[in-house]
């Protein structure tokens, strides 16, 4: 397994108020990988230390191969036009103006406009392109998508996809959890500046202990008095719904309800936890 980005124990402080307490990650070379977290957990300053703008305290850093970086708040001379811009990093980049990419990113449309007539998105558009110059191996996006239509999103995730498929590697951090859920092979939650979480999209939803709700269809309603491993949380369309943290638990212990009952299971669905539901788990872990 080649890793692209090694992170260990890295440790950052502002004015003597630690943000960075010791975190390690690593990510392999091909990837896509998002930093998630709440307001000021610590996914922007991570990410600069990794694009090498950002000095920190302790720890080692290492990323293998040529950085391309999309800034959250880049700015560029306010006359600066667009297609001028381009030119410019091309220049300094040593590389051709990739008009493919510009095109595919929609820059094209825009690249005789001065830099302060773009909008949000617009600008977001140029800044990837920007940083797409001269071909990076390892690319940084601050939520990329913040900011853009539907159909610029749409094109961009598209983009992402191609490029990681070209084998560059992608980190990019992100509040956008269907993005993430969409794009990314593997993400770490960090809470108040540590790791909370770190895996794939699939490991922190769980199979089984991620899982939250069970659908089941009686013949008739069995006795459902003093569960032990789930809850009934409603009825729908003849469905009973059960909520259940261990749901290989909860479903033995329906199944014996049903049998001792003598009703029929007629139908099972289980319903997984989204990114969005364990990550507000692992929030309200933090505050609890
Ligand atoms: N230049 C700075 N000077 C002092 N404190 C800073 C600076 N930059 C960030 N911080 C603080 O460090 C902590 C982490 O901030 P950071 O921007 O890395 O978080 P974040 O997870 O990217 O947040 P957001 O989702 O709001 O962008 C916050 O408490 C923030 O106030």
């Amino acid at each position: 397994m080649e890793l692209a980005v090694t992170v260990k124990a890295l440790r950052k402080s502002y004015g003597g108020r630690e943000v960075l307490h010791g975190i390690d990650f690593c990510v392999r070379r091909g990837e896509i990988f998002a930093l998630l977290g709440a307001n000021g957990a610590g996914k922007t300053t991570t990410l600069e230390c990794l694009e090498g703008i950002r000095r920190w305290d302790d720890g080692a850093v290492e990323v293998q191969g040529r950085r391309g970086v999309q800034l959250q708040s880049a700015s560029l001379p306010a006359n600066l036009r667009a297609g001028e811009a381009v030119e410019l990093f091309a220049r300094w980049a040593n590389a051709p103006v990739d008009r493919g990419q510009l095109a595919r990113l929609g820059v094209d449309a825009f690249l005789r406009r001065q830099y302060r007539e773009l909008s949000t998105g617009q600008k977001r558009r140029l800044h990837l392109a920007l940083a797409l110059v001269g071909g990076p191996e390892v690319l940084f996006l601050d939520e990329p998508t913040a900011g853009l239509d539907v159909e610029g999103r749409a094109a961009l995730h598209a983009e992402i996809q191609r490029l990681r498929g070209s084998g560059m590697t992608i980190l990019m951090a992100s509040h956008d959890m269907a993005e993430v859920e969409e794009l990314c092979d593997s993400l770490a939650i960090l809470k108040d500046g540590s790791i909370a979480f770190l895996g794939t999209a699939a490991e922190l939803t769980g199979q089984w202990g991620g899982s939250r709700r069970l659908r089941m269809r009686f013949s008739a309603p069995p006795s459902l008095a003093g569960l032990a491993f789930c809850r009934l949380c409603g009825e729908e369309q003849g469905e009973m719904i059960f909520e259940a943290d261990d749901l290989r638990a909860a479903l033995a212990e329906l199944a014996a309800r049903a049998a001792e009952s003598q009703v029929e299971i007629q139908n099972v669905t289980t319903e997984h936890a989204s990114i969005e539901e364990r990550f507000l788990d692992i929030a309200r872990e933090e505050t609890a």
